[in-house]
């Protein structure tokens, strides 16, 4: 979580609530909310804020936190059943105390941090799909690189893009849950 002085610091929010606090060596900062895994500032190493918060924003858990960069997961909007802009954003997240490392050529001088949202056994009553994503986890790193830029040779981008649609619409049939995870694990 710390490299070449960038600094990592876990405080606490005036609501109690668990933040990260992200500092690189020219001063550049974020901070992270656990309630929501939420970015909710990000400075410049001269101070400017860049992340615009509601002056009426509520911080307080169960309510989901108006501004910053909140995570729609797993549905934007109204355009779901669930609640609006799904659950993640108001779920308290979790440090993953042993993560990945970055990327060798995209590791110096960054403080970084990974959080984890486990679901409850609520969550996975109204979004049964935590096995599909503990299976993806494993492939993932073979089909994208840690920093993200670069994918593996002999396949281009949109293999992932209708990869990822057909897994999306195999949500909607019970028989080819199963068969849509597989598919990805192939590529390992
Ligand atoms: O008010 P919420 O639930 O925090 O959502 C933030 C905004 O999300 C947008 O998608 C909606 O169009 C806005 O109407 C809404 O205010």
């Amino acid at each position: 979580m710390n490299n070449s002085g960038a600094a990592v610091e876990v405080t606490k929010d005036r609501n109690g609530t668990d933040q990260v606090l992200l500092r690189n060596p020219r001063g550049a900062s974020a901070r992270v909310s656990l309630h929501g895994g939420q970015v909710l500032s990000w400075r410049t190493d001269r101070g400017e804020e860049l992340l615009f918060t509601s002056s009426k924003a509520i911080f307080k858990p169960p309510y989901a936190v108006r501004g910053g960069i909140p995570i729609c997961f797993p549905q934007f909007g109204q355009r779901g059943s669930l609640e609006q802009h799904g659950f993640a954003r108001n779920r308290t997240w979790i440090i993953d105390e042993n993560p990945p490392p970055l990327h060798p050529n995209d590791s110096d001088g960054k403080a970084y941090i990974d959080l984890l949202l486990k679901p409850s056994e609520d969550d996975l009553k109204i979004w049964p799909h935590s096995t599909l994503a503990s299976k993806l986890k494993n492939c993932f790193s073979s089909i994208v690189c840690n920093n993200q830029s670069v994918y593996i040779s002999g396949k281009s981008i949109i293999d992932n893009v209708l990869l990822a649609k057909e897994l999306v619409r195999g949500y909607g049939s019970a028989n080819s849950y199963n068969y849509r995870a597989n598919d990805m694990l192939r590529y390992k």
